[in-house]
């Protein structure tokens, strides 16, 4: 049998907001346990809720930002559940009244085809706290700061069908968040979690399967693993003539596989209704209107600019746009060298390899845009030729914090390129090898293109890499052809 699996996710993304959601407790990362919790993030008897203004602004924001109905009424619930990290008893979420209602978004896959996910709806909440089981041998300890973060829940269609594709999918979520400034997008630090809903059908087939649910995982890697680990787990189990159970799984990096939590006869019955301490959330067109107007330049618009006024590929950039320092980056560079194609060569080439290689982010980069952008203007006025361009980048990388000019002046790489001094250099290489041009001039002429090469590296090294290649090849083949 044939199977096709079916993706949904439900992306969670903290939103980057001062305070909670709720309160006026802090929301920054890696603060002592429990010393960033307030009576109100815990319910206690006698505290109110007031919703935070700004993580309203940030939801309606990216509801925009993919094209999504904004509906004027919303409204907060109460999912009841208990939990040791959630010591209200209840988490406020959203449920029958999303901030935002469906959506698209555009997701790029490796072949450069783009693909469109609908999204059901996104929805804000607050996060509960953290159960830390390895730090305290044979208890659990429970920190409290997270409690109240504020979440938007963001809720896409099952239309997702293999692990590239959702992968492709949360890349996109991640830089639209990004983009808009609303979410730092640090999966390793939970900013940005994932719960990945899987099934399989037989294809041709329309109904849906069962799925199974994979809770909170937190690397765009573990996604693309945990997928592959189901697909092949439920297809064995189909291929036996088993049927899937729907329940919620984990997936465990170390063992690199998916295991069962709980199964949907223990799942909880949240009886949701909606919160008496606060009042629906009404959105005027003129709010929603003045929050359009405060969105910067898209992922997908960016694209599309760099493809229609730069003349990149898709390819090239896809990769540019993947995040908003990245873009702006490759942009401060290429306004600077006014030569876009090198721009982006230089930026995905020497840039980030070296940047990999030191295992370093865009953010951290040595070279700053306008270091590189002034090195990229001496090759395109011609004052330095290709291999020197690479040794100024070495040199730049160093850290010295001096500018392009500065190294090739300092090192005296300026390409020669006075006809006068590039014959004299050709001469002394001709004189100083009589074998090689005895050769040539025996070799046919096919032959004799190739054999250039070897006089034209003597030439650059005698100029210790700084004259100018093409002035020299046409002028050692003009002697050389003339002793034929
Ligand atoms: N048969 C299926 N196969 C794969 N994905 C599915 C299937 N049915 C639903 N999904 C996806 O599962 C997700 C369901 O999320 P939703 O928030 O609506 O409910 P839930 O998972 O039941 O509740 P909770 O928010 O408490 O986890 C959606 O992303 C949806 O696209
Ligand atoms: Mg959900
Ligand atoms: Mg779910």
């Amino acid at each position: 049998m044939q199977w096709e699996p079916v993706i949904g996710l439900e992306v969670h993304v903290q939103l980057s907001t001062c305070s909670k959601i709720f309160s006026g407790a802090s929301t920054a990362f890696g603060a002592e346990p429990n010393t960033q919790a307030c009576g109100i993030d815990l319910a206690l008897p006698g505290t109110l809720p007031v919703l935070n203004e700004n993580a309203v602004a940030m939801a309606v924001r990216f509801g925009l930002a993919i094209n999504a109905e904004i509906p004027e009424y919303s409204v907060f619930e109460r999912k009841n559940y208990f939990y040791p990290d959630l010591p209200k008893g209840y988490q406020t979420s959203q449920m029958a009244h999303p901030v935002v209602g469906r959506g698209e978004v555009d997701i790029t896959l490796g072949d450069g085809t783009i693909k469109t996910v609908r999204i059901h709806h996104a929805h804000m909440e607050e996060d509960a706290g953290k159960s830390l089981h390895e730090d305290y041998s044979g208890m659990t300890g429970i920190d409290l700061n997270r409690a109240g973060t504020p979440l938007l829940e963001i809720v896409s269609e099952p239309d997702m069908h293999s692990a590239e594709e959702a992968s492709a999918y949360i890349k996109a979520i991640h830089a639209i968040v990004t983009y808009l400034g609303i979410s730092d997008g640090n999966m390793a630090e939970g900013s940005m979690r994932c719960d990945v809903n899987v099934s399989l059908r037989p294809k041709g087939q329309e109904k849906l399967g069962t799925r199974a649910e994979i809770k909170n995982v937190n690397s765009f890697r573990f996604v693309e693993r945990a997928i592959a680990f189901e697909i092949e787990r439920q297809a064995e189990i189909l291929e036996e003539g088993g049927k899937i159970v729907q329940e919620t799984r984990l997936y465990d990096p170390d063992l690199d596989e998916t295991r069962s939590m709980r199964t949907k006869e223990e799942a909880n019955d949240y009886r949701y209704f909606p919160c008496p301490d606060l009042l629906p959330l009404m959105l005027d067109e003129a709010y929603i209107e003045h929050q359009r107007s405060l969105l910067p330049e898209l992922p997908s618009e960016k694209r599309q600019r760099f493809v229609e006024s730069l003349g990149l590929s898709t390819y090239d950039a896809n990769v540019l746009t993947g995040s908003r320092p990245l873009a702006e980056y490759f942009e401060a560079v290429q306004k600077l060298c006014g030569d876009a194609k090198m721009a982006a060569n230089w930026v995905q080439g020497d840039l980030l390899g070296r940047l990999n290689r030191d295992g370093l982010d865009i953010t951290q980069s040595p070279v700053n845009a306008e270091q590189l952008g002034g090195l990229l203007l001496r090759i395109s006025d011609d004052t330095i030729n290709g291999k020197a361009a690479k040794q100024v980048f070495a040199d730049l990388w160093e850290c010295r914090g001096e500018t392009a000019d500065e190294i090739i002046e300092s090192r005296g790489l300026k390409q020669v390129t006075d006809t006068g001094a590039i014959e004299s250099l050709c001469d002394q290489v001709i004189a100083d090898n009589p074998v090689q041009v005895t050769q040539y001039r025996e070799a046919t002429e096919d032959k004799r293109g190739k054999m250039i090469g070897f006089f034209v590296g003597q030439v650059m090294k005698a100029s210790r890499g700084t004259a100018n290649p093409p002035q020299v090849n046409a002028m050692l083949k003009e002697k050389l052809d003339a002793l034929l």
